[in-house]
């Protein structure tokens, strides 16, 4: 909906109204077509003012209204009508004008916008292009190498960067629609011939072609196989090479190639899987609408080594107040150096004094006492993690929340080391803890709603998307990741090299795979976990038996590797090798593939052809199906949580959805098939056994992830 008002005599107020952003929907479409042929037909009406309810311009199109068909006035013309009016119509920005709510805006003669208000056209995050006329005026008006940066990234502005760039032309820290109103009034009279940007000529460029091929070869290497940017390069080459009516021609015919494109649906699924998350729920019933968080504002973090560096610098970041304990006196002095270094290097990125002053170092755990929280991230070792929450119990003021960052150890076993059990969730961050965007919030059965909620909030406060999960072993992410790992090992043994199994990965979108990311993270962190486990055996090491352990098959390469010192990148040698100790570019080793060729032959394994659809279809089906498993023991509350898990904690593309996305965007029942077919080969790998939710799945004839819930919450109640 739109609203027409008449204020100040003679200014049309057109206020767009529709809650949360006031979104660009088919009613809210044509209430702007009908006001503004209103107010222009409306002889006491001398200019107009556009602006949004609530104190938002507008988010752009509705994203909700892309799956189904076209309804309402299309956006193009309506933005035509409003430039090509004989009567100055001015934006009044406040809080965001994103994508379509910034071209409505860039079609208006004026803007207006409000010191703490940002813009940008996003629209390439959710597989599109600003095809409402964005990529041919922006150009136009702030110059092409400007527009290209913005429209291929997505990224936000700020209202002060966008004056200094020309999208905007005066910036007020007063009422905005106040002022845009006067500022309306003040410009009465003006010819608008100089406003309509369609008008403008593109700012020439020297070197076109060297300035394009830079931006298609950037836009390449970081999209790792989206369309979308590259798309986006193309239509403003299109406003810079063509005239306008040419280049709205193309810009509608390269948004035709996205709009319906699978990478466009599973961005927008992840769009709002990002926010789904939020809303979470426990088996028990609570949710996070019934759920009150606790207030924080003093935090403690235990033990300094990286994980706990990058925690402290999240949570000063986020403006806590901080404790940063750590009892070995030469490791505390490097961290306060490192956390101060974060510190000033994350301040001066972002512009801002650093928050050096939020944290304070000790020695003592009797440093904590006075914290409303507590994470704990000492070495991955369950005695001293049991110590450590011994030790909090004590020192601790009562109803102090006592958080473990582990990654693999039993949250409920910490929590039975504590006379409140109900006040110990996990918070599992990743590595770096200050940047990656993922935070698990593990709940176990006596963990309170209220103690989940503050996890959540804080998380949110961190900037992260955090996702709660019930407690198991490698809670979403590293339960999955298993076996993902393990079929790529088994791929080894059966003709595959590192390299394959890489390039098979990284082609369909991960920023590395599993053997690059593997030696990234040092090959002796899961032989520890595999050790502590039973599950290495020096001593087998020929025959079957050595290749099945505890009854199901089993690869010993990665534990051959560590005996040998091959821990990776900061050994120079791993699955690859490296110039140097910490060296990050991996090179093929001779080394390992005449190992894998001996220890082959050791075994009597057969080397066959391996392709990439093979890897693909082992490697990422195996993870799925566990996925699914995880559904169905309730450790997730739906798909969105493991898909925005993968997304934002474990490289997965997102222009793929996540995983359980990329399981519908196949076909479940392919996916079914195709594991009957693998654990029919590999009946001693468990995990390609078709898990019983996905064979639910498709005898209820493979739902949209929309609905998968239901059968869930059915799958459930029959427990
Ligand atoms: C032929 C032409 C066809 C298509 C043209 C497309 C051009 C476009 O305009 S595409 C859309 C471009 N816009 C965006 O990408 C902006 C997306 N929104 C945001 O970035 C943020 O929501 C925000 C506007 C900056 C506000 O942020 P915040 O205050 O943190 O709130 P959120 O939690 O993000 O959002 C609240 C609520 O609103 C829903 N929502 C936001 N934007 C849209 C939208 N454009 N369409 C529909 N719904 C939107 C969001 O999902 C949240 O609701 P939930 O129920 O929680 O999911």
């Amino acid at each position: 909906m739109a609203q027409l008002t008449r204020v100040s005599g003679s200014v049309g107020l057109i206020t767009l109204q529709n809650p949360p952003v006031n979104a660009l929907s088919a009613a809210v479409r044509q209430g702007i077509v009908d006001t503004v042929k209103k107010a222009v037909s409306d002889p006491l009406v001398k200019c107009v003012v556009i602006c949004g309810q609530n104190g938002v311009f507008c988010g752009g199109a509705d994203i909700r209204e892309f799956g189904a068909p076209m309804t309402g006035p299309p956006l193009v013309p309506m933005i035509h009508a409003i430039e090509a009016t004989n009567k100055p119509v001015v934006a009044a920005i406040e809080g965001a004008a994103l994508g379509g709510g910034l071209e409505l805006a860039l079609g208006c003669h004026y803007r207006i916008i409000h010191s703490k208000a940002r813009v940008g056209l996003p629209e390439v995050t959710l597989g599109l292009l600003p095809a409402a006329g964005g990529s041919q005026r922006l150009p136009r008006l702030i110059g092409v190498p400007a527009a290209l940066e913005l429209i291929t990234t997505g990224r936000h502005v700020s209202a002060a960067e966008a004056l200094k760039l020309g999208i905007v032309d005066q910036v007020t820290d007063d009422n905005t629609v106040d002022t845009t109103v006067k500022f309306a009034l003040s410009v009465v009279g003006r010819s608008l011939e100089s406003r309509r940007i369609s008008t403008f000529p593109c700012p020439p460029v020297s070197d076109l072609d060297a300035v394009f091929d830079v931006a298609m070869q950037r836009v390449r290497q970081s999209a790792r196989g989206a369309i979308a940017p590259v798309t986006c390069v193309q239509a403003v080459r299109a406003a810079a090479t063509l005239p306008y009516t040419q280049g709205m021609k193309r810009e509608q015919e390269l948004m035709a190639t996205l709009f319906t494109s699978g990478q466009a649906r599973a961005l927008q699924y992840c769009f709002f899987a990002q926010r789904a998350v939020s809303r979470w729920s426990m088996p028990s019933g609570a949710r996070w609408d019934t759920s009150k968080p606790r207030p924080i504002s003093k935090a403690a973090v235990i033990g300094l080594g990286t994980m706990g560096r990058g925690i402290a610098v999240a949570l000063a970041q986020a403006g806590l107040s901080v404790v940063a304990v750590e009892t070995q006196e030469k490791q505390l002095m490097d961290a306060k150096q490192a956390v101060s270094g974060m510190l000033e290097r994350g301040a001066k990125r972002r512009g801002v004094a650093p928050a050096l002053g939020l944290v304070s170092y000790s020695h003592n755990i009797q440093a904590v006492a006075e914290a409303d929280l507590v994470i704990e991230a000492v070495f991955e070792d369950m005695d001293l993690k049991k110590k450590v929450f011994q030790q909090l119990s004590a020192v601790c003021k009562p109803g102090t929340l006592l958080c473990t960052n582990t990654s693999s150890l039993d949250v409920d076993h910490l929590a039975s080391q504590t006379p409140s059990p109900e006040l110990v969730v996990g918070m599992h961050f990743f590595a770096p803890a200050h940047v990656m965007k993922l935070l698990e919030v593990v709940y176990g059965p006596r963990s309170s709603p209220q103690a989940v909620a503050t996890a959540m909030q804080l998380g949110k406060k961190m900037g992260k998307v955090s996702v709660a999960v019930g407690n198991c072993r490698g809670f979403v992410g590293n339960r999955m990741l298993k076996p993902y790992m393990e079929q790529a090992f088994f791929l080894l043994e059966e003709g595959a090299t590192p390299e394959l199994v890489d390039q098979a990965l990284e082609e369909f979108g991960f920023a590395m795979g599993v053997f690059r990311m593997s030696d990234l993270s040092g090959l002796d962190v899961g032989w520890r976990v595999r050790k502590a486990d039973g599950l290495v055996d020096p001593d087998a090491t020929s025959g079957r038996s050595a290749r099945i352990r505890q009854g199901r098959r089993y690869s010993p390469l990665g534990d051959l590797l560590c005996e040998q010192g091959r821990f990776g990148q900061k050994a120079g040698r791993g699955w690859y090798q490296y110039d140097k100790p910490g060296s990050r570019v991996a090179k093929p080793d001779p080394w390992l593939h005449n190992f894998l060729e001996q220890y082959r032959a050791r075994h009597g394994l057969g080397v066959r052809h391996i392709d990439h659809q093979e890897v693909l279809e082992r490697c990422l089906y195996a993870l799925i199906n566990e996925g699914f498993r995880i559904l169905e023991d309730g450790i997730a509350a739906g798909p969105e949580d493991i898909d925005a898990i993968y997304v934002f904690g474990y490289g997965w593309p997102r222009y793929r959805g996540g995983p359980m996305f990329y399981a519908g965007m196949v076909g479940l029942a392919n996916v079914l098939e195709r594991l009957e077919h693998f654990h029919q080969v590999h009946p001693d790998v468990p995990y390609l056994q078709p898990c019983s939710l996905l064979r639910r799945l498709v005898a209820s004839g493979s739902p949209p992830i929309q609905k998968w819930r239901e059968v869930i919450r059915k799958v459930h109640s029959q427990l």
